[in-house]
């Protein structure tokens, strides 16, 4: 949970310790919080970034690191570009995350799980997929968890339809926004979905007319935007293709899925450019899994090209049943902390995003995806914190 320090409040209100990271000694240096009436010697451009709670039940501040509004502006515009301000985080980590489960997840878990994530925050919250139980039956339970979730407030909830079954049965479940998910490679598309892109935007254009005569956004999703696990290389035409079959059909946002995380700058430049040509690019959002550890590189030039909506997962859970090898998306914490860094908003509360993290890694039995989580890991969020 980062908080600006204010300069006035007492240091030992916030922390029991402080260290502060000094850009020009390159060392963490601890501060004496007793010194100055117990102001310290903090100036106003600290930014505490984390807490950790010891035997005796005190604060321990983590880390703490020196950011300038001003500095970060300057430095923003001048080498990167105009990134937006605010950046929107899909967090798909009910959904993308837990379809790859090797056990199921009980539906109360899910259901906390996304509970605690729009506590954090997170303006966007996809929760499960109405699919074939056959194919995806960790998700076989998405009437109850739409149901379960029908009174939360905060968040917006998208679930995925492969085809109008699943569109009428998320509906009658009570969800009010939903995805379709096409894919660039035509293996791909056939190992997910069992057909074409082809025949795959056929159905997919019955779903975006039944939708349409409800009101109902759907969102887009193009799979393998860069590699596909069977057939290689993509090339950008065939994203672009896509990509403007899913806009004319009538989808509010396109997210750009690299499923098996192959993609670097140098190959998701130009898929982007591609897609700019075709869709504009206030309607596009990113989905980048990590598997080679490149998503955040990625997600930052995406930001230099202008799109501003980025998708995520929670403790980087994710991969899909369907591309081999493919690890988690992207985690939630590192794109916020990154983001935090870079000053772009996001209203997304590090802080309780870590404890949602730590909720389902607990549950799950393995350590956070997160680096950023990892470091931060005992963060405690208190009211006087
Ligand atoms: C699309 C289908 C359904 C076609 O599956 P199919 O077997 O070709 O469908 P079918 O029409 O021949 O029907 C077969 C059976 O499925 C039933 N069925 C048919 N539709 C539904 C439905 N909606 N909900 C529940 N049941 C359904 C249907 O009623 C029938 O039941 P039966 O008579 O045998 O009892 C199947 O292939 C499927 O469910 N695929 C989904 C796979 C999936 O969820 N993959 C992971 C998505 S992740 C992704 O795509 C990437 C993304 C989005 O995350 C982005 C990225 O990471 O890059």
């Amino acid at each position: 949970m980062a908080r600006f320090y204010n300069g006035r409040t007492p240091l030992k209100e916030y922390a029991r310790e402080v260290f502060v990271w000094s850009r020009q000694s390159k060392s963490m240096s601890q501060v004496d919080i007793t010194r100055n009436g117990g102001l310290g010697m903090l100036g106003r451009n600290y930014r505490i970034m984390g807490y950790e709670r010891d035997a005796g039940n005190h604060f321990r501040c983590h880390y703490s690191s020196q950011f300038d509004d001003k500095q970060v502006g300057k430095f923003t515009n001048k080498v990167l570009g105009n990134i937006p301000e605010y950046v929107k985080i899909v967090e798909v980590g009910p959904r993308d995350g837990l379809q790859n489960e090797k056990h199921i997840i009980p539906t109360a878990i899910k259901v906390e799980l996304i509970k605690k994530l729009v506590s954090s925050g997170l303006p966007v919250v996809e929760t499960t997929s109405f699919v074939s139980p056959k194919w995806v039956p960790q998700l076989a339970d998405a009437k109850d968890v739409v149901e379960a979730i029908r009174d939360v407030e905060g968040a917006r909830f998208p679930v995925l339809t492969p085809n109008l079954k699943g569109f009428e049965a998320a509906v009658a479940a009570g969800a009010k926004e939903v995805a379709i998910f096409a894919s660039a490679s035509d293996s791909f598309s056939n190992s997910n979905i069992n057909c074409s892109i082809k025949d795959s935007l056929v159905r997919y254009r019955d779903v975006t007319l039944a939708a349409k005569k409800l009101t109902i956004p759907v969102r887009g999703y193009i799979s393998c935007v860069v590699g596909c696990p069977m057939e290689g290389k993509v090339p950008p035409s065939q994203v672009a293709y896509v990509a403007k079959e899913l806009y004319e059909m009538g989808c509010s946002e396109i997210s750009l899925g690299d499923t098996i995380g192959v993609g670097t700058p140098g190959t998701v430049i130009p898929m982007l450019e591609a897609v700019i040509e075709a869709v504009p690019r206030e309607k596009l959002a990113v989905h980048f899994h990590d598997t080679y550890g490149q998503a955040l590189s990625n997600i930052l030039v995406s930001l230099q090209v202008g799109i501003a909506t980025v998708d995520s997962s929670v403790s980087g859970l994710g991969g899909c049943p369907y591309a081999k090898g493919a690890t988690g998306n992207v985690a939630t914490e590192d794109v916020v902390y990154m983001l935090n860094g870079l000053g772009v908003k996001t209203n997304v509360d590090l802080g309780k995003l870590i404890l949602a993290g730590e909720f389902i890694s607990n549950h799950l039995g393995r350590p956070s995806g997160s680096r950023a989580a990892t470091a931060l890991r005992k963060v405690t969020c208190t009211s006087k914190l």
